[in-house]
């Protein structure tokens, strides 16, 4: 299994694979991915262009294991079979469709992958596939498109392009997005992948994106999608376990491991009803500690 898979993906950070000043050096501001952009920050007579740009920074640059992903042209477009071949020359980690419909969108892009990776010799799985849903008919598919392909790690809410098929904007309220957000976090899970929110444009209302950062912590996400390095911090701040949320996980590991061995089913961690239940729960702030870097345990 390709571990990037599961790999923790707190902040996703677009930028436009054109722009020497953007691709050059963005692991310096710790995103756990970038998204190098082939699609809405291009313009349409500078696509070849950004092809070129994004091949040789795919080829040249150290991103220093911070995972490299390519937002890719839908499939309306003329450009996405091109875009494949050099995300694939330039062995990216990961492709985002943007624009995604159907588990079908899905499966053409992984059988034009597999012909770039035939022609140049890259293995075949180790490019995986991220999905955007930007349409009223991609979050109604949102089940379909997750469990289209074993090399899908995830969907992204693309909450600009959405708004406008569902006749409303972005209000700030969070209120048109409600309904996206509840059905594809439910989709992913039960696809048993991981699930992204949408950007948020306004970069001076850094206490809107926080509260919007919690609510959709709250509501299950893995991470957002992000447009500026000032996003990051905070983002990573909500999705990384406090010290006081590790320590009661690894109280309830421990007690439900040694409680089990006793034959005792339910009992009290710090005032709190605990039983097995809680263990899953438990294991994965853990695992997202461990993958934050912050874990100094021994579990
Ligand atoms: C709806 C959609 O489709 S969203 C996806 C497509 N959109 C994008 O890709 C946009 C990505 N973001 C950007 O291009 C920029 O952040 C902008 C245009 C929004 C704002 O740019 P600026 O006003 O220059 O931002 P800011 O002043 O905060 O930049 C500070 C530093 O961070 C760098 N920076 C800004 N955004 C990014 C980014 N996304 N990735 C890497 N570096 C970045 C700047 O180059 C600058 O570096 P410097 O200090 O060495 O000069
Ligand atoms: O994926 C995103 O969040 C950005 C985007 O394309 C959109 O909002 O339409
Ligand atoms: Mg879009």
């Amino acid at each position: 299994m390709n571990p990037n898979l599961t790999r923790l993906r707190r902040s996703m950070m677009f930028l436009n694979a054109q722009k020497p000043s953007l691709i050059k050096d963005p692991y310096i501001y710790k995103p756990d991915s970038i998204m190098l952009d082939l699609e809405d920050a291009v313009a349409e007579n500078q696509k070849d262009a950004a092809r070129y740009s994004l091949y040789h920074a795919l080829k040249e640059i150290d991103y220093r294991g911070v995972e490299r992903v390519v937002r890719i042209n839908g499939l309306e477009t003329p450009h996405w079979k091109e875009d494949i071949r050099v995300c694939v020359a330039g062995r990216c980690d990961s492709i985002r469709i943007s624009k995604t419909e159907s588990a079908a969108d899905v499966l053409a892009v992984e059988a034009e992958m597999k012909k770039a990776e035939e022609e140049f010799g890259v293995e075949h799985g180790s490019i995986l596939i991220m999905a955007a849903l930007e349409s009223c008919k991609g979050v109604m598919n949102a089940y379909e498109i997750c469990t289209a392909s074993p090399l899908l790690f995830g969907c992204a809410l693309s909450g600009g392009d959405y708004t406008k098929d569902l006749q409303t904007k972005i209000t700030g309220t969070g209120v048109e997005l409600m309904g996206a957000r509840q059905s594809m976090i439910i989709a992913a899970r039960a696809a048993g992948k991981q699930c992204f929110d949408t950007v948020f444009t306004n970069l001076d209302d850094m206490e809107g994106f926080r509260k919007e950062v919690e609510m959709i912590k709250m509501m299950g996400f893995d991470g957002k999608s992000i447009v500026n390095p000032r996003q990051i911090a905070v983002t990573h701040e909500v999705f990384t376990p406090t010290e006081k949320e590790i320590i009661f996980a690894e109280k309830v590991v421990k007690e439900v491991d040694d409680k089990k061995a006793k034959g005792i089913g339910v009992f009290t961690v710090d005032g709190k009803m605990i039983d097995i239940a809680f263990y899953p729960g438990a294991k994965r702030t853990i695992e997202m500690a461990k993958a934050a870097g912050v874990y100094e345990g021994d579990l």
